[in-house]
């Protein structure tokens, strides 16, 4: 999706973020995007609740002046994929049938408020929210929406997206729903007995007006058969009778009014499995009208910010098998909390309370914030521990030397672009783009507020051949796709057959490549790095007849063969995608090793 549109070569103007608390969910993250080589993502470690804003102050930066750069993190789209029960995926997670229980969904609402609240939070003006869950636990699903509507009130509102993906399947969002808490079902807040009150929260149910809030009961009725209305394929949310419709605020419903919620839940969509024969989902898009302040927000209990913060983390010790230890730094907003504290003591603005619920978790905001500021290289390694600093790469006798090693053409600008995550000696150069690159400043900025698990996409590695080979570093096989329409030295070009046998066997002398004339081009070229072409005009597989972009792999011209850069699994998939080659063996003896100790071992 990143790069949807663009011809081979060009790059996107946007950036994705991509965020997970548990490093491991990260690693597979940055693992499943790798292939697809783009220099427009950075996989970020944070608590999703307190990510960082990274703000300017006004008075602290000459880049706050530059309004073509980035001023904070602002995104256009956000999807908050929050963690939940995950009662969704039952048919498939077995082990969930043993673990489940009701309490599940109540135990993460809070979180799943703040985290939503957060993305609305760093959402412009304009730009949209999708809320989802693999749960069908409306506390996990409806209720958080409806949180997020009361405290953002006007600011934001929650799409109709019917007429959108007409294709799938869906149900509407309930409008109204019990909480069950150990085995007992409460219609509202109040029937809640007290010594639950602060684990069953206000806002969990469907007549909640604030957070704070709850009342009487006018009717009994059964909210389960909410969950057995049926629903034609075709649903049209508008016409039901079944849901509250928007009716300014007032519920539709005649039976139990005020136990419904105000709010046009019915916009929301249910997923569920018998529909599709998948898994269920709750999906939620909410639009951001204007800026959060302080007079839309709902003012909060200071006990709910201690409840809130005691449950967070508790979530976050079952969410995660390892917490990286963090200090949140996001300065303006600390500062304003501190501020906004000191004006107003007993209450507490929600654009805080999004904060200080993640915040408090283990820091106090003093020591964040002047922390931050005077961070030098043990204060990161602290803040950061196990994650490597981000470093633009700026020497620039290595960079001429690349491009005039590999012929990279001017319109493919390297200053700037260039980043690495090791101090001493750059072994790998990561190539990331503008907008990357803005980001990546910006952070800077604000004391590097942004917990960089991974970004761009690797371009060079740097490589200890005795061939006599002139330039430092060799290519990387992931970034050749951006590289390589820019590229006017050491390329060659293969016929099939020989390109195949490079694939297959990796390693071939220049005097056994079935064309000779190749072989000797090869024998002909400086050792090093080079790029092997299949060559033009020759027959390829239906699946990539539509792709124009060449088909090329990075190899090692050595003294006497020719040797491909590339992992087995990337081989592997070349020959069978790309080639049209199926059930080809790629010699996979090798296999478990790096492309690094491949390269090495060619050398
Ligand atoms: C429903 S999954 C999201 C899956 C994701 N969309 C994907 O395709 O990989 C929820 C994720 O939230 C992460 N998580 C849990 N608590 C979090 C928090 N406080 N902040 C950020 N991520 C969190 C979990 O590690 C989990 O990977």
């Amino acid at each position: 999706m990143i790069h949807q549109s663009k011809e081979p070569g060009l790059l996107p103007t946007a950036l994705v973020i991509a965020n997970d608390l548990k490093v491991q969910r990260c690693d597979v993250l940055i693992h499943n995007t790798k292939r697809m080589c783009t220099a427009n993502l950075i996989v970020t470690n944070h608590e999703a609740q307190s990510f960082p804003s990274c703000s300017l102050a006004k008075d602290d930066s000459e880049a706050y002046k530059d309004h073509c750069k980035p001023q904070r993190l602002e995104f256009d789209r956000v999807l908050c994929d929050v963690p939940c029960s995950g009662d969704g995926t039952l048919r498939k997670s077995h082990d969930l049938w043993r673990k489940w229980s009701s309490s599940m969904g109540n135990e993460f609402h809070l979180l799943q408020v703040n985290i939503a609240m957060r993305g609305i939070a760093l959402l412009k003006v304009g730009g949209r929210m999708v809320y989802s869950t693999c749960s069908m636990n409306p506390v996990e699903n409806e209720a958080v929406v409806a949180e997020l509507l009361r405290r953002s009130g006007s600011s934001v509102e929650l799409l109709d997206v019917s007429t959108e993906l007409r294709e799938l399947v869906r149900r509407p969002g309930l409008g109204t729903w019990k909480v069950n808490d150990r085995g007992s079902w409460f219609q509202t807040h109040e029937d809640v007995p007290d010594s639950r009150k602060n684990v069953i929260l206000p806002s969990m149910f469907p007549s909640s007006t604030s957070i704070h809030e709850s009342h009487k009961v006018y009717n009994s009725f059964d909210v389960n058969s909410e969950y057995n209305v049926p629903f034609s394929r075709n649903f049209n949310i508008e016409d039901t009778n079944n849901v509250n419709c928007d009716t300014g605020g007032i519920s539709s419903s005649n039976s139990a009014q005020s136990l419904d919620s105000k709010f046009p839940l019915h916009r929301c969509m249910r997923i569920v499995p018998h529909d599709q024969d998948g898994g269920a989902f709750f999906i939620a898009v909410i639009h951001k009208l204007s800026l959060l302040n302080e007079n839309q927000v709902i003012k909060v209990r200071k006990t709910e910010n201690l409840l809130s913060k005691n449950r967070t983390v508790k979530l976050q010790e079952q969410c995660q098998h390892r917490i990286v230890s963090e200090v949140l730094d996001d300065n303006k907003l600390l500062d304003e909390q501190t501020k906004l504290s000191v004006a107003n003591q007993t209450s507490k603005d929600d654009n805080l309370t999004e904060v200080k619920m993640a915040s408090d978790v283990e820091y106090s905001q003093t020591e964040s914030g002047d922390r931050s500021r005077r961070m030098d290289k043990l204060d990161y390694q602290h803040k950061w521990k196990g994650i490597d600093p981000v470093l633009f790469f700026k020497d620039e006798a290595v960079i001429k030397n690349i491009v005039s090693f590999f012929g990279i053409e001017e319109s493919f600008s390297l200053e700037g672009h260039l980043v690495t995550r090791s101090t001493d000696n750059a072994r790998r150069i990561y190539y990331v783009s503008k907008a990357v690159q803005d980001i990546l400043e910006l952070n800077i900025q604000v004391g590097e507020q942004i917990k960089i698990a991974s970004l761009g996409v690797k371009m060079f590695e740097r490589h200890r051949s005795k061939d006599g080979c002139s330039c430092a570093y060799r290519l990387s096989y992931e970034g050749l796709s951006l590289l390589f329409p820019y590229m006017r030295k050491r390329i060659l070009h293969a016929s099939p057959v020989d390109f195949q046998h490079l694939l297959q066997y990796r390693t071939i002398n220049f005097a056994r490549f079935a064309d000779a004339r190749f072989g000797e081009e090869a024998a002909s070229m400086m050792p090093g790095c080079c790029v092997v072409v299949l060559r033009e005009g020759y027959q390829i597989a239906d699946s990539i007849a539509s792709d124009p972009s060449p088909i090329a792999i990075v190899c090692w011209r050595g003294r006497a063969t020719m040797n491909v850069l590339v992992s087995p699994a990337d081989r592997k998939e070349l020959l069978e995608y790309r080639f049209g080659i199926k059930a080809f063996k790629v010699e996979d003896e090798k296999s478990n090793k790096n492309i690094d100790a491949l390269a090495e071992e060619s050398l």
